[in-house]
């Protein structure tokens, strides 16, 4: 079994940073959310508590039995994690005289101690609470203070029990990293053995077990999730992988053709089915952004239904879900959050497919799904792909959907591209792409009066998709793109460029 930190979520901003952060050391960690603990068993080798915005003095504060875990397995609680033991174990926490965001300095710290290993005098720390630790329980003892903190990090005696008033797993807390690493490798004894190679290894054993000689059907995308798991499926049950790519004909210029060609070498068993006719037929007339993605979604279902037919005795799903689609975090403000849109995703399938679902990739984040890719031989081109949303352009052309505004787009989206791949800027771009405007403004070409449509540039950059901010692009190289398009396609006649971050913006428009 697999060594494992376990990290318990109270609901803090940060605490899918804290896994990254024992990821990052070839670990394997888990979020759970705090009422929902899993059995402690034994591969799991330490546990993390997470920040929180409850203050422990509120009545609906979480609060949760430690019994099973406190002085029998390492144990470190972070921020809210720190100050909910230093409460119930007798200490005093209460609300500080100033609030404490952002930088501080360690002006002391305990050398000896094993959590404190390696950092330096001075340190940086980055701090986000509203509550101090007053005073300890009696075993309790400080190994750290910065200038207004004096409690900023504990040790208990005679157990592997710490706590941090401060978030090491923040980028500007510099050496958080390095007491994580204390508390892992040192602290906890975690074997640092879980790399993309190991992951593979140990996955697809899994799979061969589970699946044995079931066949599997899988839409591919020629994204990067779904890429990695076919090619981590097809290592386990060769041809019994059955992969469709569905051509929504809202796809990028050529994406079609060129990502049927890019999977020939990779030995999958590949089925390209062109059924753009049925999506244009099922957008005619919406313009509301959400009735086109369930149009969307609706026919793709309905595509996959057929295919899936003509597959003979197929019993399972292959999907590219990966760990951010999964975490179940706690909720603040209870009860599921609003939907702001409503996200394509095969695996909507109706009940009368009945199919099992299985989907490798699940316990990993985006770049680790990139680095498994790397390690299964995936070409730098498609691992390297900009993220592409299900419903493609149909997103991205504003007001109702038809084959002619698909046509200049995916021309528009083409320069674009292309140029950005010029300018050397493609993989410094999260993620780009062009919008169709449904507007006409009036220009001048030739002496002649035009009234043609507009388009929108966006390119942003990000980590996760979830926060954004667009891309300072040069000038010269904006210049160049919109006399390009203004040049080339017919059609168009003005250029825009989104500068809009995410939130309050989102990366596409509909
Ligand atoms: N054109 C398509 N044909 C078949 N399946 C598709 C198509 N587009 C999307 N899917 C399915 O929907 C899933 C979700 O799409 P999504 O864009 O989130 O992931 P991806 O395309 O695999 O990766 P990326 O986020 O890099 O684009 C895909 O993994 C794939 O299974
Ligand atoms: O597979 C997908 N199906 C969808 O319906 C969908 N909608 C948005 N996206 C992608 O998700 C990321 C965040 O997009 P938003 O800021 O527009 O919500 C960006 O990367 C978007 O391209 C989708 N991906
Ligand atoms: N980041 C945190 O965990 C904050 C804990 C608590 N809500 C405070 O303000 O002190
Ligand atoms: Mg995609």
């Amino acid at each position: 079994m697999q060594d494992t930190i376990l990290i318990l979520d109270f609901g803090s901003q940060y605490t899918q940073l804290i896994a990254r952060r024992v990821r990052e050391l070839n670990i394997y960690s888990e979020i759970h959310p705090w009422d929902k603990c899993p059995e402690i068993t034994e591969n799991i080798k330490g546990v993390i508590l997470s920040g929180s915005p409850f203050s422990v003095r509120d009545e609906k504060a979480p609060n949760i039995d430690l019994s099973n875990i406190k002085g029998k397995v390492p144990l470190l609680g972070v921020c809210f994690g720190a100050q909910y033991m230093a409460h119930n174990y007798g200490g005093e926490v209460a609300a500080s005289n100033t609030r404490e965001y952002g930088r501080a300095n360690i002006v002391e710290h305990d050398l000896e101690n094993e959590l404190m290993q390696g950092v330096p005098q001075k340190s940086q720390v980055w701090m986000s609470h509203g509550d101090s630790i007053k005073s300890l329980p009696n075993d309790f003892y400080t190994i750290a203070s910065t200038e207004d903190v004096k409690n900023a990090a504990y040790a208990v005696k005679n157990e592997k029990t710490y706590g941090i008033q401060f978030h090491p797993e923040v980028y500007h807390s510099t050496d958080g990293s390095t007491m994580i690493y204390n508390f892992v490798v040192n602290i906890s004894g975690c074997a640092q053995d879980w790399t993309p190679d190991a992951f593979v290894d140990s996955t697809v054993d899994d799979l061969k077990k589970k699946l044995g000689n079931d066949r599997v059907i899988l839409g591919l995308s020629g994204g990067v999730d779904s890429s990695v798991a076919a090619t981590i499926l097809h290592q386990a049950i060769g041809d019994n992988l059955y992969c469709i790519f569905v051509n929504n004909g809202l796809l990028r210029k050529n994406e079609y053709e060129q990502v049927l060609e890019s999977y020939k070498g990779m030995g999958l068993n590949v089925k390209g089915v062109d059924a753009s006719e049925q999506f244009y037929a099922a957008l005619k007339g919406l313009t509301d952004p959400e009735e086109k993605r369930k149009a969307i979604g609706k026919v793709f279902v309905d595509v996959f239904d057929q295919e899936s037919k003509l597959v003979d005795q197929a019993k399972w799903l292959g999907q590219g879900t990966i760990y951010p689609d999964v975490i179940e975090s706690v909720s603040v403000t209870g009860g599921p959050s609003q939907t702001i849109k409503s996200h394509h995703n095969v695996g909507g399938l109706p009940d009368y497919m009945k199919l099992k679902v299985v989907e490798p990739l699940k316990l990993l984040f985006k770049d680790e799904v990139r680095r498994v890719g790397k390690s299964l031989g995936i070409s730098p081109a498609i691992l390297g792909r900009h993220p592409f949303p299900g419903p493609g352009l149909g997103i991205r052309i504003l007001g109702e959907v038809t084959a002619d505004k698909v046509k200049i787009l995916q021309e528009v989206d083409a320069i674009f591209i292309n140029e950005l791949k010029t300018a050397g800027l493609y993989d410094e771009v999260w993620q780009a792409g062009a919008i169709f405007l449904p507007v006409n403004t009036v220009g001048v070409m030739g002496d002649e009066r035009t009234y043609e449509n507009a388009v929108a540039l966006r390119a942003v950059t990000s980590t996760d998709g979830m926060t954004a901010d667009w891309c300072h692009l040069p000038y010269e190289v904006l210049g160049k793109i919109s006399n390009k398009i203004i040049n080339q396609v017919k059609g168009i006649n003005r250029v825009t460029y989104d500068i809009s971050s995410k939130p309050p913006a989102t990366i596409e428009w509909e």
